[in-house]
C-alpha cells in the first residue's frame, strides 16, 4: 500500500514553534503554509522562516508539504525560487482553478530544479481545488502533470465562491468532494479532504472524519494537533472488519486451490472486488500496526 495520508497538519509558516514541533504529534504529513493563515505583511519573513526550517530541522521521516501562493500573487515566484530550494516533499498548490495552473508549477519547478542540479521531477505537486471553476476542471487537473500525488478540497474558499456557507451536515460540498474524488481514483492519485474550522468541536470533528471516509477520501487536512487521534481512530480497520478480512482472504484462497474464483461465506457472495478490498483492509491494518 502507498504512503498514509490519513492526516496533514496545516502549520502556519510564520510560526517557528510551531513548524519545530509539528512532527511530534504523528501526523501523517505536515503541511507548512505561506498562503492564507500569513498576513501580507509577513509573507517574505515566513518564506525565510520555511526555507530555514527545511534546510535545518529532522523532520523524522514525516511527509513534508508547503503550501505556496498562487503564482498570479507577488509572493508566488519567490515562494517556487525558495521552497524547491528547500526540497520539501511536495509543494500545495492552493486555488488551482485549469490544468494550466498545473502546468505552470511544473514547469516553474522544473525551471529551478534544473538550475540547482536537482533530478526534474523530484519536488511532487499536490492540487488543492477551492472554486466551482476548479471543480468543474477536476480530472483534467488531476492529469495535468506527473509530479502530481494527489489533490484536495478546500472548502472554506469553496462555499465562499459558491455564495453559501458550510454546515456540519455538509451537503453544500457533496458535488465538489465527488467531482475531487473521483477525479482522484480515475487519476491513480491520493484524494484529501478539507479542513473542519471548529477544534473545540471534536464531535462535529468526528461526523465529518466518518462522512469523508465513507465517501473514499484518503484523509483530511486538519489545522490542530488534537484533530490527528480522531481521523487515525476512525480510520483504522476495527478487530472485526480485519477477523472478516482475514476470512475473507482464508475462503478465497481455499476456493482458488479447488479452481474456483468466487464462492459464498456465511451467505455472502465472495468475489473479486470483495477480495481486493479485504486485502485493503489487512494492508492497512499493517500500515498502522494493528
Ligand atoms: C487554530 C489554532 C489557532 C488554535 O490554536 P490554539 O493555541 O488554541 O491551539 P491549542 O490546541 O491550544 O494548541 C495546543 C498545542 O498544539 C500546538 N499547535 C496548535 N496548532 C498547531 C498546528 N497547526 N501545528 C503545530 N502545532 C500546533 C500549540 O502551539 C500548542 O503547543 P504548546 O504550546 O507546546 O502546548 C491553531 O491550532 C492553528 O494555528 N492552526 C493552524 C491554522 C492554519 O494553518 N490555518 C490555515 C489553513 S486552513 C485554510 O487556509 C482554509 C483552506 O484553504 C483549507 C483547506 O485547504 O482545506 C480552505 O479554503 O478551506
Ligand atoms: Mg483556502
Amino acid at each position: 500500500m502507498g504512503r498514509l495520508r490519513r492526516t496533514m497538519l496545516y502549520v502556519p509558516g510564520n510560526n517557528p514553534g510551531m513548524i519545530r514541533d509539528a512532527h511530534i504529534y504523528g501526523a501523517d504529513s505536515i503541511m507548512i503554509d505561506l498562503e492564507d493563515s500569513v498576513s501580507l505583511n509577513e509573507k517574505d519573513a515566513a518564506r525565510l522562516i520555511v526555507y530555514h526550517a527545511l534546510k535545518t530541522l529532522d523532520f523524522g521521516g514525516t511527509e513534508i508539504l508547503v503550501r505556496v501562493n498562487p503564482l498570479n500573487t507577488p509572493y508566488g515566484r519567490d515562494d517556487f525560487e525558495a521552497i524547491v530550494r528547500a526540497k520539501p516533499d511536495a509543494i500545495r498548490l492552493p486555488k488551482t482553478e485549469t490544468p494550466a495552473d498545473v502546468v505552470e508549477a511544473d514547469e516553474l519547478i522544473s525551471e529551478i530544479e534544473t538550475k540547482i542540479g536537482l533530478p526534474r521531477g523530484t519536488i511532487k505537486l499536490f492540487a488543492a481545488i477551492e472554486s466551482a471553476k476548479g471543480a468543474l476542471n477536476a480530472e483534467r487537473i488531476a492529469t495535468a502533470s506527473s509530479r502530481l500525488i494527489g489533490i484536495a478540497i478546500g472548502a472554506e474558499d469553496f462555499v465562499t465562491d459558491l455564495k453559501t456557507t458550510r454546515s456540519l451536515e455538509g451537503i453544500e460540498l457533496l458535488t465538489a468532494r465527488s467531482f475531487v474524488l473521483f477525479a482522484a481514483r480515475a487519476a491513480g492519485i491520493a484524494a484529501v479532504d478539507t479542513v473542519f474550522s471548529n477544534v473545540k468541536d471534536d464531535e462535529g470533528f468526528a461526523g465529518e472524519v466518518k462522512l469523508i471516509k465513507q465517501l473514499g477520501f484518503d484523509g483530511k487536512s486538519i489545522i490542530n494537533p488534537r484533530q490527528i487521534e480522531i481521523v487515525h481512530r476512525i480510520y483504522a480497520p476495527t478487530e472485526d472488519e480485519i477477523e472478516k478480512a482475514q476470512h475473507v482472504i482464508e475462503a478465497i484462497e481455499e476456493a482458488e486451490a479447488n479452481g474456483s474464483g468466487v464462492i459464498s461465506l456465511n451467505g455472502k457472495m465472495i468475489d473479486k472486488p470483495v477480495v481486493e478490498r479485504a486485502r485493503r483492509v489487512l494492508d492497512l491494518a499493517a500500515a498502522v500496526k494493528i
